[in-house]
């Protein structure tokens, strides 16, 4: 009789910097990237960092992308000595079309190939509508939604329209109900989810997926330290906060890897209770809360339906991801058991 598929919860511990973790666990095979490329703007800090160590661990080579070179150096020899993988250092401001498509050339030529594109890089502050310059709105609604459209262009034309591939756009659950100091950074992911959806349906025929992550708040990053202290406290007031940029781990995995179609999965979250407990989460997220849908974009909005945002422990994301992965594949990650119907919410 096949061995019960059982989810293991052996979380990495929490930092405040961007180091790779000093150990990890594999929840999906060490290879199932293995020789994929993954473009990853922003990848120098923060999520896009812990997104490009994530994949490096299963066995993908990164090219990281923004600004400052000299921070992605750092940022590329300390994964690529971690993970044994490659990573090549670019510099690409997402507002400017031109250098995005010579950093795809350079790809392309150090690589042959991309496979994944993670739309991460963006700009936030906390800044009230009425103090906000103009020119404050329009840049941060450069980098985050001109950027992101101007990436997929390029990485599409130059590659995904021939071979397909898979964009994971990073948004945020702050515009969801509307959050104060926020109005730029609010609508500019907006924009981008509704993006998403649009690239999908006219992408998908190429073989191109193309989904969005919605964290909510994650401890440990620049745009956590960004909201001040008060606001920190305002924010979680009620959760005790941990790191949980490994949020992106399974999930983005799952999705880039396994989502067999041009339509993808949505996990919409409808949170109706404190969710500080990983049991929490299980009930906020079991079955058929995690639902599939037509709709080609997912959203996981651990935050969506509440009075105010709470940061993700990362327990929490881990089930979520956990619980995504089995109920859309209905196979345990890493072994590809068939998980039976009643038994798909396991965690040890
Ligand atoms: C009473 C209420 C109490 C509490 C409130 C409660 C809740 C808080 C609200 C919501 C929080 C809820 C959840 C949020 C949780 C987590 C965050 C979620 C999402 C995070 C999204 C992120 O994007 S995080 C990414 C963070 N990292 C970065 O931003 C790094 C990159 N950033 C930058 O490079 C810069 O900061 C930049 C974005 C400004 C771009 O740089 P650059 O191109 O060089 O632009 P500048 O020339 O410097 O500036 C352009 C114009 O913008 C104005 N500006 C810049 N900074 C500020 C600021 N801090 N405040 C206001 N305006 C600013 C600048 O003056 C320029 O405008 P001019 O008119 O002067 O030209
Ligand atoms: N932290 C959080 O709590 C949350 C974050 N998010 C999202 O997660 C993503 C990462 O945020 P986080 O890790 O906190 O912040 P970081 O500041 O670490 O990441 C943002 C990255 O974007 C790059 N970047 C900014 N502007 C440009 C540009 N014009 N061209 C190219 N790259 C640029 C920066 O690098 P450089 O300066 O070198 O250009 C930086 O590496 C963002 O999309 C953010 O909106 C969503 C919800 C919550």
């Amino acid at each position: 009789m096949a061995e019960k598929p059982q989810l293991v919860n052996n979380s990495p511990e929490d930092t405040e910097t961007d180091e790779c973790m000093s150990t990890y666990t594999h929840i999906y095979s060490p290879d199932l990237l293995i020789d994929q490329v993954a473009f990853i703007t922003g990848g120098g800090s923060g999520i896009g960092f812990r997104i490009a160590e994530v994949l490096m661990r299963h066995g993908c080579d990164t090219v990281i992308a923004s600004r400052n070179l000299e921070k992605l150096t750092e940022a590329a020899k300390k994964l690529s000595s971690t993970t044994g993988r490659r990573c090549l250092p670019i510099a690409v401001d997402v507002r400017q079309p031109e250098t995005i498509s010579a950093a795809m050339d350079e790809t392309l030529k150090t690589f042959g190939r991309v496979d994944i594109l993670i739309n991460n890089a963006a700009g936030n502050f906390l800044c009230p509508a009425t103090s906000l310059s103009f020119n404050a709105f329009k840049t941060v609604m450069e980098i985050d939604t001109m950027g992101t459209f101007n990436t997929s262009k390029v990485v599409y034309d130059k590659w995904f329209k021939d071979h397909g591939g898979s964009i994971v756009n990073i948004s945020a659950t702050l515009g969801y109900r509307g959050q104060a100091l926020q109005v730029h950074a609010g609508s500019a992911k907006a924009a981008n989810d509704a993006m998403t959806r649009h690239l999908a349906v006219e992408w998908g025929p190429s073989g191109v997926r193309v989904n969005t992550v919605a964290p909510g708040p994650i401890s440990g990053t620049e745009g956590y330290r960004r909201l001040g202290k008060t606001s920190r406290v305002c924010v979680c007031s009620l959760t005790v906060v941990s790191l949980c940029l490994s949020f992106s781990l399974s999930l983005l995995l799952f999705q880039v890897v396994h989502t067999p179609s041009q339509q993808g999965f949505s996990a919409a979250s409808r949170c109706r209770e404190p969710a500080i407990r990983p049991r929490s989460h299980m009930r906020f997220f079991s079955w058929p809360a995690v639902r599939l849908h037509t709709s080609p974009a997912l959203y996981w909005s651990p935050t969506e339906g509440r009075g105010s945002p709470r940061p993700m422990t990362w327990n929490g994301c881990w089930v979520l991801s956990h619980l995504a992965l089995q109920n859309y594949e209905q196979t345990a990650p890493h072994t590809g058991v068939p998980v039976p119907e009643d038994e798909r919410l396991l965690v040890t």
